[in-house]
């Protein structure tokens, strides 16, 4: 394929705008699969992917056009993420390519992730073209959205393509565009190898596979390469392209995207953001790589089975080699026993990371409630960070508590500014900046990270009925009154039901927390006092009453096939449970310290 008849490209767009919907549009317009192998959505491989309705991963997918002009182009398209979450997949697959779509949905309008999305495309020089999709919609207004995009994003928008991705108008006009608007790959097909590893992922038969582009030069099959980083060599055994089934090629060109296998077993072998070039080359510069994220949220995990230790440590190494997101330690709990630390980007990451972790690898854990990570100024003059509130040093010995503070830019339609404001108003938020920009309102609003990452996302929906959307990032670390509230079961502090909390609201949610933890802990054989504390001062009690019957009593004597079911009923609700002293604790209680709900999936 000439260089010039390649692009490579992704798609940005909020959730639910229609981004994998224009793909699988794409994929049937250039004949990539059959009519009857098409399935809604197929480059969400990941059967969570699937059922959220979200993805998760970044997906590239090699597609064969045939332009006006009578030309094939090959196209490479990136998937991407829209989620919060997973910004930092994002601008991973920004790397990998020259332009991208901003898909924005005509009934909706601009939101504040594709804002962010695109400012990263722009920053790293790619040409962004806006496509407004859903216009088959009643409610689609594509000229105020046109100039929405003009007003908030500040790129041109008002030859913006329209299109449904739905019914298919005006989808062949966007493949057209991609030809004539985006450019293709530069780099120098002469030079000696250059390729990115964009992703890589651990296959149990083949080893890790990598998703790379070519940068420079280009690479055959059963060729030696070198990762830069660890300065070992692989051979080349297998590569190919995702078109979208798989395709097995003998080589990948200057400018291509596509996967290779190279026989590496060991998982930390091809880290993302690394970049090959061939044996024996050492004078190839590395690649500028991704930028390293910083996990915002952390948690323990623990098996409930303490013989499952190794096989989660062996399972979060697989999984961290294609989500390089999570980074984690050992942990040690009173009450759990042995586990890990894990950081997150955030918490819809977090369940993310726990469903992969127990339906791919057949792990059955318990996670505690999340946390934030805290700078703390020691007496003597130390700085520590903590992100385990069991790890917090005694008051005594701390002369300042720092949390972790956030900036906020959130979107949304006049009509919300009241409610967006009063709800970040409780979670003590500071408002900054005020900006009207065509019909929406850009609000700024620095935040205690601790207040957000729990379930400020879905409160913001609900004030603002889902038209708000919101960003963040990290800003400074500052001094706040804050407290550590334990819990006592039966006397017994239970390090990993610990949470830090601002002092303001230490009462109220020790209260709450008890009222919880009696609804979700089962009635057992004694009366299970719950107690919260700061320190040694305890602020609030309650008490699981003592079960007084033997729940197979109501079973007549013969029926022993009820009372076994009755029986495996009961293990079956056991199962994530943790026995902690004398008492069993259930995986609620844990996440009852957040104070929100665990959502039903
Ligand atoms: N009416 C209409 N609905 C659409 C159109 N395009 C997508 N949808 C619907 O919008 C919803 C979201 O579409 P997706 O393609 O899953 O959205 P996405 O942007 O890929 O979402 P994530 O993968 O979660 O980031 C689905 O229910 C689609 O059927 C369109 O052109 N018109």
């Amino acid at each position: 394929m000439r260089q010039d008849h390649i692009r490579n490209f992704c798609i940005i767009a909020h959730i639910d705008h229609g981004k994998s919907t224009l793909a699988d549009r794409f994929i049937q317009l250039t004949g990539g699969l059959q009519q009857r192998e098409m399935q809604a959505q197929v480059l969400d491989n990941n059967p969570i992917e699937r059922e959220r309705g979200i993805t998760i991963k970044a997906q590239a997918v090699q597609l064969h056009y045939e332009a006006k002009n009578g030309e094939i182009y090959q196209f490479n398209l990136i998937d991407t993420p829209g989620h919060v979450d997973f910004s930092y997949e994002v601008s991973r697959s920004l790397e990998a390519c020259e332009g991208a779509l901003l898909v924005v949905d005509a009934s909706q309008g601009v939101e504040a992730q594709s804002v962010a999305n695109c400012y990263t495309a722009l920053e790293q020089n790619l040409e962004v073209l806006p496509v407004l999709n859903k216009v088959d919609l009643q409610n689609a207004e594509p000229e105020r959205v046109c100039d929405e995009i003009e007003q908030v994003i500040g790129i041109p928008a008002m030859d913006a393509l329209r299109v449904s991705a739905k019914t298919g108008l005006n989808v062949p006009d966007v493949l057209e565009a991609v030809v004539e608007r985006l450019p293709p790959p530069k780099g120098d097909p002469d030079a000696r190898l250059q390729a990115l590893i964009v992703d890589s992922w651990f296959d149990n038969y083949l080893g890790v596979v990598s998703l790379v582009r070519i940068f420079n030069g280009s690479v055959r099959k059963g060729q030696k390469i070198r990762v830069l980083s660890t300065g070992k060599d692989y051979e080349i055994t297998m590569m190919g392209v995702n078109a979208p089934k798989r395709v097995f090629k003998d080589e990948l060109q200057c400018g291509e995207v596509g996967f290779i296998v190279a026989g590496i077993k060991d998982i930390f072998g091809a880290p993302v953001g690394d970049t090959l070039t061939f044996a024996g080359n050492a004078s190839v510069e590395a690649l500028p790589g991704f930028r390293k994220v910083q996990p915002r949220v952390f948690a323990g995990m623990f098996p409930i089975d303490a013989e499952d230790f190794e096989d989660f440590r062996e399972s979060l190494q697989k999984l961290r080699l294609n989500d390089s997101a999570l980074q984690f330690e050992p942990e040690n709990s009173t009450a759990l026993g042995f586990g890990f630390r894990i950081g997150f980007l955030g918490m819809l990451h977090m369940e993310i990371v726990q469903e992969r972790l127990e339906r791919e690898y057949n792990l059955n854990l318990i996670t505690t409630a999340p946390s934030v990570i805290y700078e703390v100024l020691k007496n003597d003059g130390d700085v520590i960070k903590v992100d385990n509130p069991a790890e917090l040093p005694e008051p005594g010995f701390i002369s300042e508590l720092r949390e972790p503070i956030i900036n906020a830019r959130i979107l949304m339609p006049p009509d919300y500014v009241g409610s967006v404001m009063q709800l970040c108003m409780e979670k003590r938020g500071v408002q900054k900046n005020l900006r009207y920009l065509g019909s929406q309102v850009q609000m700024e609003v620095e935040m205690p990270m601790a207040e957000v990452v729990l379930d400020f996302f879905d409160r913001l929906k609900s004030v603002s009925r889902g038209y708000a959307s919101f960003e963040y990032e990290f800003v400074r670390f500052e001094a706040a009154d804050l407290v550590r509230l334990d819990v006592l079961v039966n006397g017994d502090k239970v390090d990993a039901l610990a949470s830090i909390v601002h002092r303001d609201s230490a009462y109220p949610r020790g209260r709450d927390l008890c009222e919880r933890m009696q609804d979700v802990i089962h009635r057992q054989m004694f009366d299970i006092a719950i107690q919260a504390a700061i320190g040694a001062k305890i602020i609030a009690r309650s008490t699981v009453k003592a079960l007084r019957k033997d729940v197979t009593a109501k079973c007549y004597g013969g029926d022993t096939s009820r009372k076994k079911k009755l029986l495996e009923k009961q293990k079956e609700g056991k199962k994530r449970m943790k026995q902690v002293g004398s008492v069993e604790i259930p995986q609620e209680a844990f996440l009852a310290v957040l104070g929100v709900e665990k959502k039903k999936k």
